[in-house]
């Protein structure tokens, strides 16, 4: 321990309040920089293509036995520091009535795409009670994680609206652009009932022990900065807004943000979620040094040398030390045919680095 670094901890953390994991987000000293990968549970993972046999993708979500189990496996495997909660951003809308399926190979296809006024009302508000099933989940993940803390999650507006607009994965988001222009006061009931949905999804978790949250706006960075900044950031404030009082850190990330950056933390966040096309420096230089980070290691880099890939780790660590809290993660999800050795190579590696003030 340095003189730098006065209130670091020195014994491990004995609950997941004190994790380093939410230390960072606090932008308070860790022990060491905390690291977990988003999709670190799925498919790059054996035992999970396993326990994952004859059962549908969302119907495991709902099964709470399952949902503990793969959850918990890159906990023990890897070391991270953190565990996501299996589920996926569809999850809520399913719950309160869409048809929707998750098909494998594409991503979540909706049966009647979303297009008119009358489409709302096959959206209801998401009440509680509608996913028992996810309450018990978390209770029964966070007790067995212990000191390590559980992350909530949900998806934004705006990504949630692209799947049910366009209907499945979209390219372009173009019928999902086309109803924000054409129809503005349409697209703001819209993303207005899917911010209630995601912050009481969001609500349910925390309420039942998850010790932060993220909200996932994966295709935001398709949209200009003046389309994000009128048709939906205050959706995605919305969202964030309904756990504010929780007292729990939340996340805000997007795939190629890097110019949304500032708009995405004045939203709400507590940590901004920086994808790998930015240089974290650049993020933290963006963000005026005032927000925890949590990012960015390229996806693809786990398939290279491991000098290479080394080296980035190490780069990405030191850059960290500019914001007020450091996450360790990708600028994206762990591929499916990622080598999971390497991942828990690169949790032994981030651990090994040193923190903000230490040399
Ligand atoms: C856009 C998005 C979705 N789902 C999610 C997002 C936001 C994050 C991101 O940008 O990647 C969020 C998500 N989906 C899943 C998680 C679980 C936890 C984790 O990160 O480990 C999380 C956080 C499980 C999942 N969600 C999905 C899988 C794969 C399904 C399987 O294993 O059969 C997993 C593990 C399915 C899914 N669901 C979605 C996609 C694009 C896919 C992949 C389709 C495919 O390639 O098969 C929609």
């Amino acid at each position: 321990m340095t003189p730098d670094a006065p209130d670091l901890p020195d014994a491990p953390a004995d609950s997941p309040a004190d994790s380093d994991l939410v230390r960072a987000a606090r932008g308070v000293p860790v022990r060491r920089t905390p690291v977990w990968f988003m999709r670190q549970a799925g498919r790059s993972l054996p035992e999970y293509r396993k326990v994952r046999e004859g059962t549908a993708m969302l119907q495991a979500c709902r099964t709470p036995d399952l949902v503990t189990e793969i959850t918990l496996q890159p906990v023990r495997r890897h070391g991270v520091d953190g565990a996501i909660f299996f589920s996926d951003i569809v999850v809520p809308v399913q719950a309160v009535g869409v048809d929707l399926d998750i098909v494998p190979g594409k991503g979540p296809v909706v049966a009647e795409p979303f297009r008119t006024r009358a489409d709302l009302d096959r959206l209801p508000e998401l009440t509680p009670d509608v996913v028992p099933d996810i309450t018990e989940s978390v209770r029964q993940l966070v007790s067995e994680l212990g000191a390590t803390p559980l992350i909530g999650f949900a998806g934004a507006p705006f990504t949630l609206a692209s799947y049910l607009v366009e209907g499945g994965p979209s390219k372009n988001h173009e019928r999902t652009k086309a109803l924000m222009h054409g129809d503005p006061q349409l697209w703001h009931d819209l993303c207005a009932r899917l911010a209630q949905i995601a912050g009481a999804f969001l609500r349910v978790q925390v309420e039942a022990g998850a010790s932060m949250v993220q909200l996932f706006d994966s295709w935001a960075g398709f949209l200009s900065r003046a389309d994000y900044v009128r048709h939906v950031k205050p959706h995605s404030a919305a969202a964030l807004a309904a756990v504010a009082d929780l007292n729990v850190p939340r996340i805000h990330f997007g795939v190629g943000t890097g110019e949304l950056l500032l708009d995405m933390a004045d939203a709400g966040a507590d940590v901004v979620g920086v994808d790998y096309r930015v240089s974290l420096t650049d993020a933290i230089d963006r963000l005026g040094a005032r927000y925890p980070v949590q990012g960015n290691l390229d996806p693809a880099l786990l398939f290279a040398p491991w000098e290479p890939l080394a080296d980035a780790v190490e780069r990405i660590a030191a850059e960290g030390h500019a914001a007020p809290g450091h996450i360790f993660n990708l600028g994206h999800g762990v591929l499916p045919t990622t080598d999971p050795d390497v991942i828990t190579r690169v949790v032994e590696h981030v651990h090994a680095q040193p923190v903000r003030g230490q040399r």
